[in-house]
């Protein structure tokens, strides 16, 4: 493979090729006399086209001949015998060539020593090739300006149909791209494809600058400027910076200076691709085993970065819209659900418990006499005992319970599939154990009692929390460090001290 030391600024329309793309043009004989084929290669040996060498391959019969068209889908030019062993082996060839290899790019010249037995213009009518030539006419400088002709017209259809297929995929692509939800995914997503378009080896890497995915990056002297979104082959990692992944190191100095530069860098067979497109953050793909990209490829792979940058935009709206729902869920204080996200998951409890005829139980706790704790400890003290009861809450729960803060010192908690009975036993064993625990907090010794009401009429959650906080009002005006909730026939005046 060609070798550079130099990074080649790639995409850029006035730059000149580079060796990358200067592959070979291959030519195919196909002939059963090895004299023909020394000859033809001493013809052909020296020739170059458009600044490409002719690489010459060789076949002596059709199953050599199909083997070979099989595994090298780039041969332009097939010079074909149509007779090979006295049979019309070269004419059976055309038909697999086209109908079973559907190769219409190749360009058949069909050469004979045979003219008598291979009439030129039925066979040019019935077979689909590109020109007959017979053996006899055809000198060493025919045989160029044949090659030559067919190789051109080769170089423009293949030009089509690569572009076609390029289109194909990447119009296949986009829908899938805007799909990704998770960034990690689309980044495979996006390697794949890439490393499948530019028929590469499917080892990538996809970052961005770090304050893409977080505005206010923290203060750390290690803290550098990219981030992994995802990788692929060789080069998978997980998720994190560059001083996480040492193994992938090149690439990643790579990708800093397509960063720094702003414009595709091919080095060697490395391709790190500028991802950027208005109001859109910038990223690179780094893709490795990179052997050839052409003048297609070029023009295509900027119509597929603009693509995939905007749904890189698309997939990391929703992870920060993910980030902030999540935020926007938990109470910053004690970091249990807050009153937004239990109006939301507590409705669906209900509704769950509900439609499979399954009872639960919904607990409006207040603290008692909270403000005692501010007036006495102070306001940081108070903060320090909120926190620790909720604490003291989750651990005395069970994972299926869901307990949030609702409110200043009051909270909910929701114990699905529990009937009456259960959940009174349940409750009145939080409320003793809070009442006998001491919490240390700022060297003071500190005890919380609860006030609590419950409910278990599993209708909706607006009428339960109702019910349940009057309850609780009524646990209140009967002294606190009570539970009141209604007994076995759903009697409203049940009381149960704690
Ligand atoms: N430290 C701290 N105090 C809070 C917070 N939220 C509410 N409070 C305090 O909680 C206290 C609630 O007082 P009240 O509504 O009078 O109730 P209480 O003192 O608990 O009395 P009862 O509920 O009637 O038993 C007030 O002093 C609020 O300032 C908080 O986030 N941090």
């Amino acid at each position: 493979m060609p070798n550079s030391n130099h990074p080649h600024h790639l995409l850029n329309p006035n730059q000149s090729h580079s060796p990358l793309s200067l592959q070979p043009w291959q030519v195919l004989i196909v002939d059963d006399d090895e004299e023909v084929h020394f000859i033809t290669e001493l013809v052909l040996k020296d020739l170059y086209f458009e600044e490409r060498a002719i690489e010459v391959l060789h076949a002596y019969n059709l199953d050599q001949a199909t083997t070979l068209l099989q595994h090298n889908p780039d041969i332009g030019v097939i010079l074909l015998e149509a007779v090979m062993n006295h049979e019309n082996c070269g004419l059976k060839l055309i038909n697999i060539i086209r109908n079973e290899l559907k190769n219409q790019a190749l360009r058949i010249i069909l050469r004979t020593g045979y003219p008598q037995e291979i009439p030129e213009q039925e066979t040019m009518i019935q077979y689909d090739i590109n020109g007959y030539k017979s053996k006899q006419e055809l000198t060493a400088q025919k045989l160029i300006t044949t090659v030559i002709a067919s190789l051109r017209a080769f170089k423009t259809i293949h030009a089509l149909e690569t572009t076609r297929l390029g289109m194909e995929m990447i119009l296949d692509s986009s829908e899938s791209l805007f799909e990704f939800q998770s960034t990690q995914k689309f980044a495979s997503g996006v390697l794949t494809l890439l490393s499948a378009f530019l028929r590469a080896s499917p080892d990538g890497i996809l970052c961005v600058q770090t304050d893409t995915l977080n505005p206010t990056p923290p203060p750390d002297k290690n803290f550098r400027e990219m981030h992994i979104i995802g990788a692929t082959g060789d080069l998978q990692l997980t998720e994190g910076t560059i001083d996480q992944h040492t193994g992938a190191l090149s690439a990643l100095e790579l990708a800093r200076e397509v960063f720094k530069h702003k414009h595709s860098i091919l080095k060697d067979d490395t391709l790190a691709l500028f991802l950027n497109a208005p109001n859109v953050p910038d990223a690179v793909a780094v893709l490795q085993g990179v052997q050839e990209i052409n003048d297609e490829d070029r023009v295509l792979l900027r119509y597929f970065s603009t693509k995939i940058s905007l749904a890189l935009a698309n997939v990391i709206h929703f992870k920060k819209f993910k980030e902030a729902r999540k935020a926007a869920a938990i109470d910053f204080l004690t970091k249990l659900p807050n009153r937004r996200e239990f109006l939301t998951i507590g409705e669906q409890l209900i509704r769950l418990c509900k439609n499979s005829n399954q009872s639960i139980t919904l607990a409006m706790i207040d603290i008692d006499h909270f403000k005692e704790i501010n007036d006495l400890y102070g306001h940081e003290a108070g903060d320090l005992a909120l926190k620790a009861f909720s604490q003291f809450m989750s651990d005395h729960i069970r994972e299926e319970d869901f307990f949030a803060r609702i409110g200043g010192e009051e909270f909910c908690l929701i114990l699905p599939r529990t009937d009456q009975q259960k959940s009174k036993t349940i409750l009145q064993r939080i409320c003793r154990s809070l009442a006998e625990h001491i919490f240390e907090i700022n060297e003071l010794q500190i005890k919380l009692t609860i006030s609590v009401g419950a409910d278990f009429m599993a209708d909706d959650l607006n009428h339960m929390m109702s019910r349940a906080d009057r309850r609780l009002y009524r646990a209140k005006n009967s002294g606190r460090n009570r539970l009141f909730m209604t007994d076995e026939r759903g009697d409203e005046n049940f009381c149960e001290e704690a």
